[in-house]
């Protein structure tokens, strides 16, 4: 909060230095992503995040209202003394006070001093009161506009966070929010502080001598102008900052996830770089800021001395030789006190206007690129009549289903469709039963359990869990109904038992262990230092693979699902693990419909059914006996992973060739 009586609030610059990318090309393609494009984007939250806390703003705004022609009120008495206790060219008889109390020239002075000092102490009582309202509305709002953001980035649908970097959905959550904190609580009452000054002085100017309010407020108009100047220009600079800074924290955010990789690849100096020329082109927008703002405060302060050597000029000439020109009203000395004590306080409100409009627009800038984020398209959205999928018994069916993913051109903030992914797909799963999808890699094996756990919504046909098309069911209903595994199974920073009992957070500890003994985890997690309570690292980073699979495993048995569904759920681990989680794995499968996608064929060897994949279509379907005689594209899959080549029909090889040239040629 700025003291009434200080300097301009010249927004520090450190502040606005946090944050480029992979390559320029990126910088381009990623620039309109996060603009809402909104008028009067910081309204717009307000209005959005604001309303639970409006009390606190109007009970700040009307302390500050009350007081505005009080808060002025000390220098007027100042010079209203000067003139009738000193000079005496005026009879000293202030309103609403008996004559009999002042009739000495003591008691005059007490007045004029109590007056002062009371007024003083109202107001120190006033700005407390008004802080700590207005400092309350501030702090929650921020707090609202944070985990309301939060709220509806979780919400979003995959295709979100395809298309976007995680280190610039952070820098909206955290560096943009925490911008919006510094307006809410400073800015807000700063302006309000500058605009109730300039108010009361204005009020008590005109009130004294209107014409010459006229020549003492005479560059009020070039500030104006100049101030509007300013805004255009340093709104311009906040919007580059916020998104050079952006992309320098989704380079951070590549490079330091990345590390193992950069580390294996000694490639510390070209992260370097990439950090670096994100880093300068953050520099660079900072620089445009500081540039601007260095013509522009200079350039308020003399005009505002501009101001008061007028005022002193002209209310001197004024006050000796009467009033020039047209001017027809008399000035004193004790009057021109007055005013020149105000020009001279007027120069902070006058400055603190570019302060305001300074931090207004960046606050701007910060919450165009939140309500971006809030306002991301959903391509998966709920049917206002959607229903429940209560006791599920696990029967899933794929109905013609053609499905592209969404392709965003970003730099057009336009969608196109990519070609489809899957074309025509169908194929059922009875109730209990277990189906292997395999097929060559990018087939669209992944893409099918995606469409199932409602990531993205087909473009034709249908996904439907017991008869029920998945877009009439609730997402959260089906997802529950649905175990997911991954072939990268994600583990939170924290202990064993916080990550297998995430989702079911009541279980008892006999219940965990016995997930942990069904997923074959126990023994690994007994042997660790703290067991249960043991802290695993960021992402599990602590633990194997299969470790980390096995957990996940665990999880997925306390969540209980109708369906469960396993990508490739044992692609990163040697054959001995493998086969310790295909014994858990087989407790799962027993009791519930199952799909798994498998590269390792022997994964589905048992499987009831196989849906053999290829470039979108199903290109076959049976058991892994009847797909071998049949001696298609499972057939020569299955002859590969034998090391049988001798076997492969010649198509088969022409294909894999082919494919490998496209690559190559790629
Ligand atoms: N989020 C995405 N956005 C755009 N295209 C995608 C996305 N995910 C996958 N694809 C594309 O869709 C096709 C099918 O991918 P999918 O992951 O379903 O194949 P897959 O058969 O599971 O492959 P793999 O065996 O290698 O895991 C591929 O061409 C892939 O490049």
């Amino acid at each position: 909060m700025s003291d009434e009586s200080g300097e301009a609030g010249e927004r520090d610059e450190a502040d606005d230095t946090d944050g480029p990318d992979d390559t320029d090309e990126a910088d381009e393609t990623t620039e309109s992503s996060y603009r809402a494009d909104t008028d009067w984007p910081v309204l717009a939250l307000m209005r959005d995040h604001g309303r639970p806390y409006l009390h606190l703003a109007v009970a700040g705004l009307l302390i500050r209202l009350v007081w505005i022609v009080p808060g002025q009120a000390s220098t007027a008495i100042l010079g209203y003394a000067y003139d009738t206790l000193f000079s005496n060219e005026r009879t000293f008889a202030p309103p609403l006070v008996p004559q009999a109390w002042i009739q000495e020239p003591i008691d005059q002075l007490w007045l004029v001093a109590g007056a002062m000092l009371g007024l003083t102490v109202l107001g120190k009582i006033f700005q407390v009161l008004r802080t700590l309202s207005w400092g309350a509305f501030a702090f929650n709002l921020q707090h609202d506009v944070r985990t309301g953001t939060y709220d509806t980035v979780q919400r979003l649908e995959m295709g979100f966070f395809d298309d976007h970097q995680t280190g610039e959905v952070m820098s909206i959550l955290n560096n943009d929010v925490n911008e919006m904190e510094a307006f809410f609580t400073e800015t807000i009452d700063d302006a309000m502080t500058a605009a109730s000054f300039l108010l009361g002085v204005g009020f008590f100017m005109a009130l004294l001598n209107w014409q010459f309010t006229l020549v003492a407020l005479a560059v009020v108009p070039v500030i104006v102008a100049a101030n509007y100047w300013f805004s255009g220009r340093i709104g311009a600079a906040y919007g580059a900052i916020r998104e050079t800074t952006g992309k320098l924290n989704a380079q951070l955010q590549n490079s330091v996830s990345g590390i193992s990789v950069v580390k294996a690849y000694t490639a510390e100096p070209f992260e370097y770089d990439r950090v670096e020329a994100a880093s300068e082109r953050v520099v660079d927008a900072g620089l445009e800021l500081v540039d601007i703002r260095a013509r522009h405060y200079p350039s308020m302060r003399a005009l505002t001395g501009v101001g008061v050597v007028l005022t002193f000029g002209v209310g001197a000439y004024w006050v000796v030789d009467g009033p020039p020109g047209p001017f027809t009203l008399t000035l004193t000395a004790g009057t021109l006190l007055t005013f020149l004590l105000y020009t001279q306080r007027i120069s902070w409100p006058m400055i603190e206007v570019a302060g305001v409009i300074d931090s207004y627009q960046s606050a701007t800038a910060s919450a165009d690129r939140i309500l971006g984020v809030q306002r991301a398209a959903e391509s998966v959205t709920e049917r206002p009549d959607a229903t429940e999928l209560d006791a599920v018994d696990g029967g899933v069916s794929y109905d013609d289903v053609t499905f592209a993913y969404p392709e965003s051109d970003q730099s057009e903030s336009d969608e196109r469709e990519s070609p489809p992914v899957l074309t025509d797909v169908s194929f059922d799963v009875d109730p209990g039963e277990t189906v292997g999808i395999v097929g060559p890699t990018g087939a669209g094996k992944s893409t099918l359990l995606k469409l199932l756990m409602r990531f993205y919504d087909v473009d034709e046909g249908s996904v439907s869990v017991d008869g029920h098309d998945v877009r009439d069911l609730t997402v959260d209903s089906v997802r529950d109904a649905v175990g997911y595994i991954s072939q990268d199974p994600f583990l939170f920073s924290g202990t064993v038992r916080a990550n297998v009992t995430y989702g079911t957070p009541q279980t008892d500890e006999a219940a965990v262990w016995t997930a942990l003994e069904r997923a074959e985890a126990d023994a690994f997690v007994a042997d660790l230092p703290d067991g249960l309570d043991t802290t695993i690292g960021e992402r599990g980073v602590k633990l194997s693979g299969g470790q980390r699979q096995r957990l996940c495993l665990a999880r997925t048995m306390l969540h209980d699902p109708g369906i469960l569904v396993l990508d490739e759920a044992t692609s990163h681990v040697d054959n001995e693990t493998e086969a310790l989680i295909q014994r858990s794995i087989a407790s799962l499968v027993a009791e519930r419909t199952t799909i798994v996608v498998a590269h390792r064929l022997s994964t589905v060897r048992d499987a009831d059914r196989i849906v053999v994949m290829d470039d979108g279509e199903v290109a076959e379907v049976g058991t892994h006996d009847e797909l071998l005689d049949a001696d298609g594209l499972y057939a020569s899959l299955w002859h590969v992973q034998v090391g049988d080549v001798q076997s492969l029909p010649a198509e088969f090889v022409d294909r894999v060739e082919r494919r490998a040239d496209a690559i190559t040629t790629d």
